[in-house]
C-alpha cells in the first residue's frame, strides 16, 4: 500500500486572528478521505493548536511568550483533534492523535515506539494525526522543531512514505516571496536544492504561520535525501489533494525519482562499509536476488560482527558468495536469537523497528 504524509500548515486550518476555520477541516477531511479510499495509507501532520487555542484563551493574537503559546496550543490541540475526529468520522475514518518532540526522534528506543505505534495504526487503516508536543518542548529546555514541516519530513522518511504533501497557502515556490514581490514567477519543479534557491525563500507569510518557505525547502530536502518525493503548494478545490499527489497538483514538485533513489543505492553499495555480515538460505537469496523481496528473519542462517538498526550490512550466501548490501533493521544480538524464525514468533521475542531484517528499499544487490 502506497503511504502518502500530507502537512497542513496553521495558515490553512485558522483565521488570522486566531480561531480554527471548521469549514477548511471539513473540506481536508474529504480531501484526505479521497486518498484514504484508494487504499493509499494516510498520515497527517497538522499544525494550528496554537492558533486555534490563543483566541479561546483571551489573547489577543498569537502569543509571543513561550508559556503562553504553551497554553495555547494545550487548548487548541484539544479543539484541532475535536475538529478533525468530527470530520473524519463522516467518512467512517478513525484517527490518532500522535505528538512527538524533537528529542523523541533523536532517541532510538523512544522514536522506535512511535514508528511502532504508527504501523500499527496505518495496519488497522486509522490516520495518525500527528503534531509537537508543543507543551513540553521549549528552545530552552530541549530542541524544538518550531515548525511542522522538519517534523514532517522525518516522519515522511523514517516510516518510509512514497511522498510528502505540505498544503500551504501559497501555490508553490516563487522566486521570491510573491506577497512582498509581484514580478515573483513560480517554480515548478526543483531536482536539486541548492544553496542559491534556499536564499530564494523567506519566512512566513501570515500572523499564523511560522516556518514560510524556508523551513519548507529544509523540510524537502530531508525528504528528498530520504528518497520521498515531496509537493508544496495549495490544496483548495476538490480533488486537488489527488491531483497533488498524482503529479498534477499548483505547487512546486521536489523530484527523486530520477537520482535519489539510485544515490542511495550507490552509496550503499559503493560508499558504505559493512559493519557485520548475514548468511541467508538458497530460499533468501533468490528471494533478494530474483523477486527483489526483503529479507525476513525466516531466511536468516547466522551472522557475524556486532551492529545496531541502521548500520549497513553485507548479505552472504551459504557457499559464502556475496549477494549484497543492506541497512538492517536488528541488533546482532537480535538476528542471533531470531535467525529462521517465522516473523510472527521474531515479534514476540524482539522489540525491533521493523520485521524485515533489511528492507527491499534499503538494499542493493551486488551479484
Ligand atoms: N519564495 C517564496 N515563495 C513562496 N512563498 C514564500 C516565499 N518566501 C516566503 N514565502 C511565504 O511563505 C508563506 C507560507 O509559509 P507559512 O506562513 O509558514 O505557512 P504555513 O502555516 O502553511 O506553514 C507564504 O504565505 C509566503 O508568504
Ligand atoms: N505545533 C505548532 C505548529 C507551529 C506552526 O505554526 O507551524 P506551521 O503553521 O506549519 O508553520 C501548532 O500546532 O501550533
Amino acid at each position: 500500500m502506497e503511504r502518502i504524509v500530507v502537512k497542513i500548515g496553521s495558515s490553512s486550518l485558522t483565521s488570522s486572528e486566531g480561531g480554527l476555520h471548521k469549514p477548511n477541516i471539513h473540506f481536508f477531511a474529504s480531501e484526505l478521505a479521497q486518498l484514504y479510499k484508494q487504499n493509499k495509507q494516510v498520515m497527517l501532520v497538522t499544525s494550528g493548536a496554537v492558533a486555534a487555542g490563543f483566541r479561546e484563551i483571551g489573547y489577543e493574537s498569537r502569543p509571543k511568550l513561550v508559556y503562553q503559546k504553551q497554553a495555547a496550543a494545550a487548548v487548541g490541540q484539544a479543539l484541532l483533534m475535536q475538529a478533525y475526529q468530527e470530520a473524519f468520522a463522516q467518512y467512517g475514518i478513525v484517527t490518532a492523535q500522535i505528538l512527538l518532540t524533537r528529542n523523541d526522534f533523536s532517541n532510538r528506543k523512544r522514536i522506535n515506539h512511535a514508528l511502532m505505534t504508527i504501523e500499527e495504526l496505518l495496519s488497522q487503516r486509522i490516520i495518525p494525526i500527528i503534531n509537537e508536543n508543543d507543551t513540553v518542548s521549549t528552545a530552552e529546555i530541549i530542541l524544538k522543531f518550531g515548525d511542522n514541516d522538519h517534523l514532517s519530513s522525518l516522519v515522511a522518511t523514517m516510516t518510509k512514505a512514497s511522498k510528502l504533501v505540505i498544503i500551504t497557502d501559497m501555490d508553490g515556490l516563487y522566486t521570491a516571496d510573491p506577497r512582498k514581490n509581484p514580478d515573483a514567477t513560480k517554480i515548478e519543479r526543483v531536482d536539486q536544492i541548492s544553496e542559491e534557491l534556499v536564499q530564494l525563500a523567506g519566512g512566513a507569510g501570515s500572523a499564523v504561520g511560522t516556518g514560510g518557505m524556508r523551513s519548507k525547502i529544509e523540510a524537502a530536502r530531508i525528504a528528498m535525501r530520504g528518497g520521498v518525493t515531496t509537493f508544496i503548494g495549495r490544496v483548495q478545490y476538490d480533488g486537488e489533494l489527488l491531483q497533488a499527489v498524482d503529479g498534477n497538483g499548483r505547487g512546486t514538485y521536489f523530484d527523486t525519482s530520477q537520482h535519489s533513489l539510485s544515490m542511495k543505492k550507490q552509496w550503499l553499495g559503493f560508499h558504505s562499509t559493512p559493519v557485520g555480515t548475514i548468511m541467508v538460505d538458497q530460499g533468501a537469496v533468490t528471494a533478494l536476488r530474483e523477486r527483489h523481496s526483503s529479507l525476513l528473519p525466516a531466511g536468516v542462517v547466522s551472522c557475524e560482527g556486532e551492529f545496531y538498526p541502521g548500520d549497513v550490512v553485507q548479505v552472504v550466501a551459504q557457499d559464502g558468495k556475496l549477494i549484497g548490501r543492506g541497512v538492517v533493521n536488528y541488533a546482532s544480538w537480535q538476528l542471533k536469537a531470531t535467525a529462521g524464525l517465522s516473523s510472527e514468533e521474531v515479534e514476540r521475542r524482539v522489540d525491533v523497528p521493523r520485521i524485515e531484517v533489511i528492507h527491499r528499499d534499503e538494499w542493493i544487490t551486488l551479484s
